[in-house]
Formats: structure tokens, C-alpha cells, sequence
């Protein structure tokens, strides 16, 4: 048997993992069933971004129209826009083979526990002092046989006519918004009412309003049956009675583990209630040096969270830096149309939380910048301690969202204090200049509340 000082399962953000140890001299193996990189650059997060742009480019001129420009498009190139993607897809594998030295074994199969600290990947037995899981999460499986996850659509094949999307989270919003900008016939469908439902309750019902005015989407109703015809379409009878006919069905309804193709069973590592990987707050699961990292653990499900906390493992592994690793915020985006960005909590949990907080809402209307997009809805809500003044969540909807939020996201990292957003100085009329009269209500509202409580 092979004895490594490090194994890594799972060459996703685990790849850097990897490059960083076997820099540093140590042996490592890692192991891959599938394309080195893992979900983000080949079927995720880098694909569907590069998507969103065409998207966004395409809503742009379609609303030329607001800045009393006449525009039509005269053609969308999908095969160029399919390929170009897929481009960058086919240029992962190589990108990643060149950032392991002569240290790292890639080991490419599935891998599996024969006990604690001994791997099996095809013939092969290894084994290490410390091991890392970091096998991510794969889609929910679709309910209607022949359709497509977000696994099997990229790299991008066929061009569709028209495609059903099921769900109404992170991946449908985004993926149904670029269907429908290239003008493939798009349908959504979403079994309950509303679309985002993770986001604060306001933002949710801006979004609602604002994408439902581009794409189809179908509240309340799912699918009862679908069938594939002899042209090979699916013809689908919905839960509300009516029938759809579609080329292409995706389903984007969650995601689930990995770790049922490991043989935990031949271990002592635990899983949670969701069938995710148990750790403490030094990635250690329940056995001593197999530690787990990104969505095999099920937490946080992002790539700049499993980014952070392979370079956080690395320390631990590596510096001596052996401290624990609890996110104070987790900050996330939706690059659909309109752009979301979030962190913290929503009014609906501090509610439920019973948490003193008190909320302030802010148009971005005052905003040269935004008055110059043209766009009537944009919103910052914060929910903030009225004691502290301790930023407790943030919401964004609007133009650049996932940019402008950094800034309260850096207020949060060094010390969480709302005024330093109403004490620093802002370029005007730069967009990010609308955290201002958001921070300047921000304490005005908490300055009324600590009022109120004293009469
Ligand atoms: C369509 C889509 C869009 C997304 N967009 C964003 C976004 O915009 N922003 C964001 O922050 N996040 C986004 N995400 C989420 C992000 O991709 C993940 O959070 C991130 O990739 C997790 O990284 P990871 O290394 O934990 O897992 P992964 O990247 O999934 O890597 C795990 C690897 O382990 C391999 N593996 C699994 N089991 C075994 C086994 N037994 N043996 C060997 N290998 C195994 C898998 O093949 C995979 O390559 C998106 C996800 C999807 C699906
Ligand atoms: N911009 C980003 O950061 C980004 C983008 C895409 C994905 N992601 C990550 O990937 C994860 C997975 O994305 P996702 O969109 O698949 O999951 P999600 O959890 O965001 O949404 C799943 C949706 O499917 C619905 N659903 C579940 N079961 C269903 C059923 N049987 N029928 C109909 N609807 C059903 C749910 O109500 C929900 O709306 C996200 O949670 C996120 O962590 C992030």
C-alpha cells in the first residue's frame, strides 16, 4: 500500500489544497472520478456566468429603449455563444494539470473507505497521516427521465427551441434568465409562489415582479407527467391540468451529497441529517486527520466558501495556525435579472430569532449613477442591532448588486459598525455612492428607536 502525507478526495477547490501542500514538499495524492477543477469552472459557477453575460449584453440593448434609443437585435449567435463557453470548459482540465508539481499523484476513479485512513480508487489501496474530503455535492436527481441537471448540460450540446426549467432557486433563476435572453422559448416552473425563496421577503417580491416580466414563469404547479414523443420532445402534463410541449427539460431543484459513494460505513465519520459530512470547526470529521472542506460538508454550498476554507485548512495543516474557522457572514449573489446580493440575515429570521434589530430600507433614487441606469425598482434593505449598530444582514436588488455589496462586506470583516458607511468619503456619483443615504437612514432609523425606547 502507497502512504502519501496527504490525500485528497474530490479535485475541485481540493486541487488547490493539493498544489499548496505539494509545493511545500509534501506527497499528495488526489483523486478524481470525474474532470479535475469539480463542479465551479466545468458546470457551474464559471459557465453560467459566462452565460449571464450574454444575457445581460441582450437585456441591455432590448431596454434601449429607456434611454430613447430605437434598437432591435438582428441576430443572436447561440452556436458562437455555445462555443465559446464550452471553449473555456475544454481549457479546465489542462489549466489544472498545470498547477500540481512532480509531488502530486492524480489518481483518476472513484474513491472509497476501506477503514478510516485507508482509500481504495479502482485496484488501488493508499493511505496518508491526513486525509481531506472534499467531494462537493451533486444535483437532486431529475424527476423525469432523459432530462437535464446542471451536470449534464455543460458543456452545452444541442440548441434548443425550448426549454423547461424546474425550480426557483440559485440555478433555475439564473439558467431560465439566459434561455429566455437568447430567445429560446423559456417556461419555468416553480411549485410554490414564490421565486428566491431563501431571500429577505422584499427582495423576493421585487425580483418576482421584475423577472416575471421577461420570463414565463408558472407559480403553483408542477409536473404530473411527462413523456417523450416521437420527435422527441417531452409533452408534459402540469399538477394545475395544463400541458406544455418542450425540447429541453432541466431540473434545478437542490443538490445533494456525494458521501454515499465513499463507504463511510467502513469508518467512523459521521453524516448529518442530510446525508452531509459531520466536522467541527476545524474541518476534523469524527475521525482524527480526515478533515472535509466546501459542499461535501453541506454548509455553505459556494465556491468562495469552500475557496476559504481550503486556504483556512491549510494553515492548520501546514502553519500551525490551528484555529477554528467560524464564518461571521457568508455573503452570496444571483446573477439573474435582476441581480440579488445578500449577507447575513433576513428580517424574516431575525424575526424569528427574536432579535432586537430594526430595519432600514433605501431606494437607490438619490444615486446620479442609478437615476442614469434607468432602472425604477433598486433597493438596499439593512437589518441592524439599534445597540451596536452592528450590520446583522444586507440586501441588495439591483444593477451590480454583487459589486456594491463588497463594500458592506468589508465593513463587516474589520469591524461591524454601520456608521463607517455614513463617516466615509464616496466618489460621486460612483453607484456604490447609494450605501451612502442607505447608512445615513440606516442610523437615523436606529437613532428613532433608541428614542422610542426611552419615553
Ligand atoms: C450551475 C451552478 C452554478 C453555480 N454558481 C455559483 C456561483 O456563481 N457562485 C458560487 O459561489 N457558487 C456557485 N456554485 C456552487 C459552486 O460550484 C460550489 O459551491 C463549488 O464548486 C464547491 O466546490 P467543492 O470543491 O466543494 O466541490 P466540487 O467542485 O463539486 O468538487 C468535488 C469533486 O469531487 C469529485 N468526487 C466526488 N465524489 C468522489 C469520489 N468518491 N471519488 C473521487 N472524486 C469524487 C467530483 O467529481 C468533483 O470533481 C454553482 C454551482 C452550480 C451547479
Ligand atoms: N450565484 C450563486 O452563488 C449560485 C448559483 C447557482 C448555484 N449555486 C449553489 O448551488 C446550489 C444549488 O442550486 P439550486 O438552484 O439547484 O438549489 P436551490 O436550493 O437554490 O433551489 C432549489 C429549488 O428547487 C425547488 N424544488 C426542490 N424540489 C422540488 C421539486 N420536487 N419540484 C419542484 N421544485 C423543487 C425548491 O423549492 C427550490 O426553489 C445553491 O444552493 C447554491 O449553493 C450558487
Amino acid at each position: 500500500m502507497k502512504t502519501f502525507d496527504l490525500i485528497i478526495i474530490g479535485a475541485g477547490r481540493g486541487s488547490y489544497l493539493a498544489a499548496k501542500a505539494a509545493n511545500l514538499g509534501k506527497k499528495v495524492a488526489i483523486i478524481e472520478k470525474s474532470k479535475l477543477g469539480g463542479t465551479c469552472p466545468n458546470r457551474g459557477c464559471v459557465p453560467s456566468k459566462l452565460l449571464i453575460g450574454y444575457a445581460n449584453k441582450i437585456r441591455e440593448i432590448k431596454s434601449s429603449k429607456k434611454h430613447y434609443i430605437k434598437s432591435f437585435i438582428d441576430d443572436i449567435d447561440i452556436e458562437k455563444i455555445f462555443a465559446d463557453t464550452n471553449d473555456y470548459i475544454n481549457s479546465v482540465e489542462d489549466f489544472y494539470e498545470k498547477i500540481f508539481n512532480e509531488n502530486v499523484t492524480v489518481y483518476r476513479g472513484e474513491a472509497s473507505f476501506v477503514e478510516n485512513k485507508v482509500i481504495k480508487i479502482n485496484k488501488d489501496k493508499i493511505t496518508a497521516e491526513n486525509i481531506v474530503i472534499s467531494t462537493g455535492s451533486r444535483p437532486a436527481e431529475p424527476l423525469t427521465e432523459g432530462s437535464w441537471t446542471s451536470d449534464n448540460i455543460f458543456p452545452l450540446k444541442q440548441i434548443p427551441k425550448s426549454i423547461t426549467i424546474v425550480g426557483a432557486g440559485f440555478i433555475a433563476c439564473e439558467l431560465a434568465n439566459f434561455f429566455d435572453s437568447i430567445e429560446v422559448k423559456t417556461i419555468q416552473l416553480v411549485r410554490g409562489d414564490t421565486l428566491l425563496e431563501n431571500e429577505d421577503k422584499d427582495i423576493q417580491e421585487i425580483f418576482k415582479e421584475q423577472y416575471t416580466k421577461n420570463v414565463d414563469v408558472r407559480f403553483n404547479t408542477s409536473i404530473k407527467e411527462a413523456t417523450k414523443q416521437t420527435n422527441n420532445h417531452f409533452k408534459i402534463e402540469l399538477e394545475d391540468g395544463n400541458f406544455i410541449q418542450t425540447e429541453a427539460l432541466l431540473y434545478a431543484i437542490g443538490r445533494v451529497s456525494n458521501a454515499d459513494t465513499l463507504n463511510l460505513e467502513n469508518t467512523d465519520i459521521k453524516l448529518n441529517e442530510k446525508g452531509f459530512i459531520k466536522r467541527d470547526e476545524f474541518f476534523q470529521t469524527d475521525v482524527k486527520g480526515v478533515y472535509v472542506v466546501g459542499d461535501a460538508s453541506g454548509e455553505n454550498m459556494l465556491q468562495h466558501a469552500a475557496a476559504y476554507e481550503v486556504n483556512h485548512l491549510s494553515k492548520i495543516l501546514f502553519e500551525d495556525k490551528i484555529k477554528p474557522l467560524k464564518f461571521k457572514y457568508m455573503p452570496h449573489a444571483v446573477f439573474s435579472d435582476p441581480e440579488v446580493a445578500s449577507v447575513g440575515l433576513t428580517e424574516q429570521k431575525a424575526k424569528n430569532l427574536n432579535l432586537n434589530y430594526v430595519v432600514s430600507t433605501t431606494n437607490w433614487k438619490a444615486s446620479a449613477k442609478a437615476k442614469a441606469l434607468k432602472i425604477e425598482y433598486p433597493q438596499t434593505k439593512f437589518i441592524l442591532n439599534p445597540y451596536t449598530y452592528e450590520i446583522l444582514g444586507c440586501h441588495l436588488i439591483g444593477f451590480e448588486s454583487a459589486t456594491i455589496i463588497h463594500q458592506v462586506l468589508a465593513v463587516m470583516h474589520i469591524d461591524n459598525d454601520i456608521r463607517h458607511l455614513k463617516n466615509m468619503l464616496y466618489i460621486h456619483p460612483a453607484l456604490s455612492e447609494v450605501l451612502l443615504p442607505a447608512a445615513v437612514n440606516a442610523i437615523k432609523v436606529i437613532k428613532e428607536y433608541k428614542k422610542s425606547q426611552e419615553t
